[in-house]
């Protein structure tokens, strides 16, 4: 029997081999058990086993510093009753030494993370230009963890270069799977790359009349970006369950893209949102337009079709007649189908569905941060603005993640490998042990995340913090180690 296939004994007890003699280099904790998966939510038993990778460059300082927290929250919390037997794998320049020249990722790694489902990885370098691609990436795409769920929240005390930090409170939903990251580009003056771009210049391009007579440069490098209905939707509807958990006044998902420019794959990620949040979720969201509609309806029932189309479209009067016909059909249809469930006010009790230009959305977080609470985005908008949104509540060393699918998740930080500060003991591990908390969330055992988050804001406030929040401090105060830091989140647990 291969790994992975079930069976079942004769009381109907789920029976999974022994995996121990199935892996290479590695050997699984003899305790503990597997993590599995029923529609998309994990079932975790009081001692599973979760996989780690401690990741390259500062890894090494902020692995430790992770699973000493993480260990102490959960023996804190549950005594004996609780407790995960860590496996370490291996990934990165360490997989290179244990297996050999150029194993960045072996099969080991994968076999084991898929086997027990939940795992928490350091970070990993990807050379720029040429080399290997993104280890990072491979990971999401082989276990198509295609939800990268990116919190970017303010613990008092943090310093911040922000005026008013505490009023960021976001998630950030970003597709992990496609978009540029799948990775298919050809570098420039290679044979493919000019066959393509002769392709493109001479038979596709003259074929597509709204591309007129461009043509691409023969000396560029080309790559792919491809954006599907699949992915998207599949994103947009993880956050708008994500949003039905969140408070009333949280309830908001705002698409972020570039579609004004990029049409058929950013601007159809928009499109396909509002698809999937006006159909799949029609009783639970409104969009920001529709709001608009029933709003200046309820303001003045006697309005007409055209005085309201006028309203939501202020360019109204300088429109075609085409696209005036257009508006008033919109307005004629949401007037139709949802006054009689979301008129008169109910849709204030809906998730509101927006959506922002991705360059906008950058100046929004920072001038109305309290607008917002989940953006959607695809991957390269949403790598970008999380660090973005990271910075303003206290830089990479407290910016968490987690990449989720429906049968696998692994956490770890916004940040990367940071390589000057390697092996220094010097970075926050703020960001690895808070990707440590949402990892318990998700495993249920709210309790040790709770502990955690109330060491961390005991140590901020005492102000015992690393070198990176210690330097924005007024005035600047003495900096933590990376080890001494996770120490002193222990000691604010009893605060
Ligand atoms: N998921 C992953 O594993 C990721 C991997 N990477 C990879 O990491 C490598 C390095 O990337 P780079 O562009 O330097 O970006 P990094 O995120 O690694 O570091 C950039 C800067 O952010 C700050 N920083 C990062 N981590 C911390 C921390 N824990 N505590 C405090 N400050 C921190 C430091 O700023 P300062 O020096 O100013 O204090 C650091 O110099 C690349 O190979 C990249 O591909 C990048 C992102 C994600
Ligand atoms: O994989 C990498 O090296 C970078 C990825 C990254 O920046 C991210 O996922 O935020
Ligand atoms: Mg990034």
């Amino acid at each position: 029997m291969g790994i992975g296939v079930n069976n079942h004994d004769k009381i109907g007890k789920i029976y999974f081999p022994p995996l121990r003699n199935m892996y290479d280099k590695i050997t699984p904790p003899t305790t503990g058990e597997k993590v599995t998966f029923n529609n998309g939510e994990p079932i975790v038993p009081n001692n599973p086993i979760i996989p780690f990778i401690r990741g390259d460059g500062t890894g090494i300082d902020l692995w430790p510093a992770t699973e000493k927290v993480l260990d102490a929250a959960i023996a804190a919390s549950y005594g004996d009753q609780r407790k995960i037997s860590w496996f370490k794998v291996y990934a990165g320049d360490e997989a290179c030494e244990l297996y050999g020249t150029y194993q960045y990722l072996p099969e080991d790694t994968t076999t084991a993370i898929r086997e027990y489902g939940v795992a928490i990885k350091g970070p990993l370098t990807t050379p720029i230009g040429g080399g290997i691609r993104s280890l990072n990436v491979a990971l999401r795409q082989i276990h198509d963890l295609y939800a990268c769920v990116r919190p970017c929240k303010y613990y008092t005390g943090t310093p911040s270069p922000h005026k008013t930090p505490e009023k960021l409170d976001v998630i950030i939903y970003r597709e992990n799977t496609e978009d540029i990251y799948l990775g298919i580009e050809w570098r420039q003056g290679t044979e493919i790359a000019e066959k393509l771009i002769n392709f493109l210049n001479t038979e596709l391009i003259p074929a597509t009349p709204e591309h007129g007579k461009k043509q691409i440069r023969l000396d560029s490098g080309i790559g792919i970006k491809p954006i599907s209905k699949t992915g998207s939707q599949r994103l947009v509807r993880r956050a708008i369950y994500q949003a039905l958990r969140l408070p009333k006044n949280k309830q908001m998902v705002t698409l972020v893209h570039k579609g004004n420019i990029m049409k058929y794959t950013e601007g159809a990620f928009r499109d396909w949102g509002y698809e999937l949040a006006t159909t799949e979720f029609r009783n639970e969201c409104i969009t920001e337009r529709e709001s608009w509609i029933l709003g200046n309806k309820e303001k003045n029932p006697d309005l007409s079709i055209e005085d309201n189309a006028k309203m939501i479209d202020p360019g109204y009067d300088s429109l075609t007649p085409e696209k005036k016909a257009e508006i008033s059909q919109e307005v004629e249809g949401v007037l139709n189908t949802i006054w009689e469930t979301h008129g008169n006010g109910k849709w204030k009790e809906k998730i509101m569905v927006n959506d922002r230009i991705a360059d906008s959305i950058f100046q929004q977080i920072q001038t109305r941060p309290d607008e917002y609470s989940i953006l959607a985005t695809m991957n390269l908008n949403g790598d970008y603005l999380s660090d973005a949104a990271a910075a303003m509540v206290g830089g990479l060393g407290m910016g968490p993640g987690a990449n989720i699918g429906d049968e696998c998740a692994i956490f770890e930080a916004t940040h990367g490998t940071a390589p000057k500060h390697a092996g220094l003991d010097r970075v926050n591990p703020g960001s690895l042990i808070l990707s440590g908390v949402m990892m318990l969330e998700y495993m249920g055992w709210q309790e040790a995340a709770d502990l955690i988050k109330k060491g961390l804001s005991g140590a901020i406030a005492n102000q015992e913090v690393t070198y990176d929040l210690a330097r924005l401090m007024e005035p600047p105060v003495e900096p933590l180690k990376c080890s001494e830091f996770a120490d002193a989140i222990i000691k604010h647990f009893n605060d």
